[in-house]
């Protein structure tokens, strides 16, 4: 079997991969796109970390592919959905580099505080600038983390051992959670108001991206810093950099961008800026962790074909997995679409299956389910065989329970979420031998194949709203593809589906929000 490393992987990886007597191991990170597009179909296996860029037009060309491994774990470079098609699993090493980034960040805050990049700058061209470069002690201040998964509470316990005193934004996380990490739970108003340094380490989602924007930034202590060790865009930019210039914010630190590398940013050009090119992950024993993971799941599942960190397929044997795979897309669909519209921390879901689905395994359905609710949470981090290990470390209990008799569809999955704000209902079946549909949200009943980008809205049923709506859309070019609209006769409310073309931005939400009669309006993107 052949097995393709296009990017830069530490040896261990690498020897470890060459002692396998069945592979045949090339490394080469120099190729061009063409180049990769040519060779890529002779390959069983490609070892990938950031640089790759695996595109549709890649996969198309992978005649044998069986497995895209990344060492870490962003996918972006990855087109998730075309592996997919093709029955490629892709997986990643989500665990290897946690403690490495949360030093990082460390490493990052101390460096902001005594301003040691431009000392070591000034002092290399033979200045000696001691007045300049006066700093400021982190002992006793208040560091606001947004995120405290995995990285977050790393960064948490060795600020603690600064004496630092450490509030956290994670509405993701129960309060008692967060209490046995000796930290305070806050809102995300209180965190902004109180600290002295912000911190952010969540996953890129819809909700993520401009967390720290400039309505933000208004609401910070003037002399805030800011650091962001996790995806590029959780900070915006440009917001940044007006809240540096307006002295706002003293000064950030960045270690991922919008677009990397930045090239000529002009945050870079700031004297409060400091920088580093996406190094969070760089170090000896990081890399060395994320390269042996990722040898040892190829080799796991080239020659057993074990699945392990997979973030597109369950362990499941080929032939179950096939006649699963529309329940699964159903599963998944379902959890997705609970996490999207609900708010607070999830404390308990239950899943009934009822009909013709209880003939089935329903274990996997069940992880799919569970994988698609935490994954607009946690992004890429998830994967089927870490969901179970996540839904328990955060407390959510998972009750299933089986129905037999089915009413009006002959298989009928219905998931309910409870969290710290409200409680949810949703449902699907299965038209056909292979088509998921939601059948319900809540109270209200439909048939809706839901996917791509979505709007739910809830409105008083009157004359002329649903026009206005479009009307909104319409003026802000963003184009409707489909309409599905739901009543409820007795509480003389709608709930409106639409498909769009495109996201519907933020500042179009709050106008379609802003309108008489409409009470919600919710993104879905499925
Ligand atoms: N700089 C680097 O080289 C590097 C290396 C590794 C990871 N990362 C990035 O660091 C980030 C954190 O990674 P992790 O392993 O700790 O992830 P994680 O999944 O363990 O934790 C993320 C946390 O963010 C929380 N969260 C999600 N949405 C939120 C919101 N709207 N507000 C507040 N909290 C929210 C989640 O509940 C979760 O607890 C990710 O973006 C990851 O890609 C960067
Ligand atoms: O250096 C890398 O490979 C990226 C590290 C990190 O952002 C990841 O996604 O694991």
């Amino acid at each position: 079997m052949k097995v393709l490393v296009s990017d830069n992987l530490a040896d261990s990886g690498i020897e470890k991969l060459m002692s396998v007597p069945e592979f045949e191991v090339e490394v080469n990170t120099s190729l061009t796109k063409e180049e990769f597009q040519q060779i890529i179909k002779e390959y069983d296996a490609l070892v990938i970390r950031s640089a790759t860029k695996v595109t549709a037009d890649v996969i198309e060309a992978a005649d044998n592919l069986k497995v895209i491994a990344r060492a870490g774990i962003g996918l972006d470079n990855v087109d998730i959905e075309a592996a997919s098609k093709r029955g490629i699993v892709v997986m990643n090493t989500p665990e290897g580099n946690v403690i490495t980034t949360a030093e990082h960040t460390i490493a990052m805050m101390l460096s902001l505080s005594r301003n040691i990049p431009q000392a070591t700058q000034s002092l290399k061209v033979g200045k000696w600038e001691k007045k300049r470069f006066r700093g400021k002690e982190v002992f006793n201040k208040v560091l606001g983390i947004i995120g405290v998964g995995r990285i977050g509470r790393v960064v948490a316990d060795r600020a603690k051992g600064l004496k630092m005193h450490v509030i956290a934004y994670d509405p993701y996380i129960s309060t008692e959670v967060i209490d046995k990490m000796g930290i305070e739970g806050v809102a995300l108003d209180e965190l902004f108001a109180r600290s002295d340094y912000i911190t952010v380490h969540t996953p890129m989602t819809q909700e993520t991206r401009n967390i720290l924007n400039a309505e933000a930034f208004a609401k910070m202590k003037k002399g805030v810093f800011i650091l962001n060790c996790a995806r590029g865009g959780i900070v915006n930019e440009d917001d940044l950099l007006k809240a540096i210039e307006s002295g706002i914010v003293a000064g950030a630190a960045m270690d991922v961008f919008v677009v990397e590398p930045p090239k000529d940013h002009p945050l870079l050009a700031l004297d409060q800026v400091i920088a580093t090119p996406h190094l969070g992950a760089s170090t000896d024993e990081a890399q060395e962790n994320v390269a042996t993971a990722v040898a040892d799941q190829v080799i796991d599942y080239l020659l057993r074909g074990t699945i392990r960190n997979a973030v597109n397929a369950p362990n499941i044997d080929g032939a179950v997995l096939a006649r699963l795979r529309p329940y699964l897309t159903l599963a998944e669909k379902l959890g997705s679409l609970l996490a999207q519209i609900t708010r607070g921390a999830i404390q308990e879901i239950a899943i009934e299956y009822v009909g013709e689905v209880t003939k089935e395994d329903t274990q996997p359905l069940t992880i799919s389910i569970l994988k698609g609710l935490l994954t607009p949470i946690l992004g890429d981090m998830v994967n089927f065989v870490n969901v179970p290990v996540m839904v328990k470390e955060r407390n959510i209990k998972v009750t299933e329970s089986m129905r037999t008799e089915a009413e009006d569809f002959t298989t009928l999955i219905n998931v309910s979420i409870k969290t710290s704000e409200e409680r949810n209902l949703v449902a699907g079946t299965i038209f056909g031998k292979k088509d998921p549909r939601i059948v319900r949200i809540n109270d209200f009943r439909m048939e809706s194949a839901m996917e791509g980008n979505l709007l739910l809205i809830y409105n008083i049923d009157t004359p002329g709203t649903i026009g206005a709506i479009g009307t909104c859309l319409g003026r802000n070019k963003i184009n409707i593809s489909m309409m599905d609209v739901g009543q409820v006769l007795e509480r003389g409310q709608n709930i409106i589906f639409l498909q769009t073309d495109s996201v519907v931005p933020k500042e179009v939400v709050q106008e379609l929000l802003a309108m008489e009669n409409v009470n919600v309006v919710q993104t879905v993107k499925l």
